[in-house]
């Protein structure tokens, strides 16, 4: 996989499928599964560490965590998320602490935010590092969204958050993830830029999906968000509940009403 082909496939209407992935065996797994991207998420802090965000994750946890899903995989498209004081203080920061993961597997780096990254985003960009935005709910802010909740719900917030997709992509980004939107905005939002959105809670018009690989496996110790569906439920293995995964986002029947907002 690489990010034509990914950007084709969105032009094309079939949906990307994703899913965070922390090590080589179940990166080797997903790959197999059909898992189109693989996503090294800061989630980890939460869903390996125990912690209840994700702000101490650290720049070498990421790039541990990414050499192991690099060397489990052959063809995977693999992002790594940008920990939370990686990036914010300069362009210059960010090109150093973006190269440390690139030098480790990543194809692409995340990292959240939209207007006040446009900078950022284009330095990498422009120094050969493709860059995936992040928008709506961005977990690395919980502090000051007063919690994990819906974005995006009033007519000004929904206006800034297409603005901020359109100056992301201008700025050069190739994807952008848009979590917990109302799924009408999402919609919006997605036919308003020509890169691909990747959703999480954000309904089934975005150009692919994204959910944490042990929320989908039923396994994470804390309380399911609303956007996740266990796939584990009728699946005799891991390998089939996440082939049903990519299939379920293929044919558009993941995420239902009832995981979107
Ligand atoms: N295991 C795991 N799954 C995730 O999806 C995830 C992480 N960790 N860590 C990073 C962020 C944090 N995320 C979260 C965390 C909690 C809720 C949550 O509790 N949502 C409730 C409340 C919604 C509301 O009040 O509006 C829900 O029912 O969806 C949502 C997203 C998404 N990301
Ligand atoms: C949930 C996804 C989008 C993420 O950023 C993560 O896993 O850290
Ligand atoms: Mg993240």
């Amino acid at each position: 996989m690489n990010l034509v082909k990914l950007q084709q496939l969105a032009q094309d209407g079939e949906k990307i499928a994703v899913l965070t992935c922390y090590d080589a065996s179940f990166a080797s797994l997903c790959e197999s599964a059909g898992v189109d991207v693989l996503l090294v998420g800061d989630s980890l802090g939460m869903v390996l560490q125990g912690n209840s965000s994700t702000l101490s994750v650290t720049l070498s946890q990421m790039v541990y965590h990414t050499r192991a899903v690099a060397a489990g995989t052959k063809k995977a498209y693999i992002v790594s998320d940008m920990p939370f004081g990686s990036y914010q203080q300069s362009p210059e920061q960010a090109l150093r602490n973006a190269s440390r993961l690139m030098a480790a597997g990543a194809h692409m780096v995340k990292l959240e935010g939209g207007t006040v990254m446009v900078e950022t985003v284009r330095f990498l960009v422009e120094r050969g590092i493709p860059v995936c935005g992040h928008l709506g709910l961005t977990p690395q802010s919980v502090h000051q969204l007063g919690g994990y909740r819906v974005q995006g719900k009033d007519d000004a917030s929904a206006q800034q958050l297409v603005s901020d997709a359109q100056a992301l992509e201008n700025a050069g980004a190739g994807m952008i993830v848009l979590e917990m939107l109302p799924a009408s905005l999402a919609k919006t939002i997605t036919s308003s830029i020509h890169i691909p959105t990747i959703g999480i809670g954000a309904g089934v018009d975005c150009s692919g999906q994204v959910l944490v690989l042990q929320d989908m496996l039923g396994i994470y110790h804390g309380k399911s968000p609303r956007f996740v569906r266990n796939f584990m439920q009728g699946a005799t293995s891991i390998q089939e509940a996440v082939a049903t995964y990519v299939l379920a986002v293929k044919d558009k029947t993941f995420p239902a009403a009832k995981h979107s907002f």
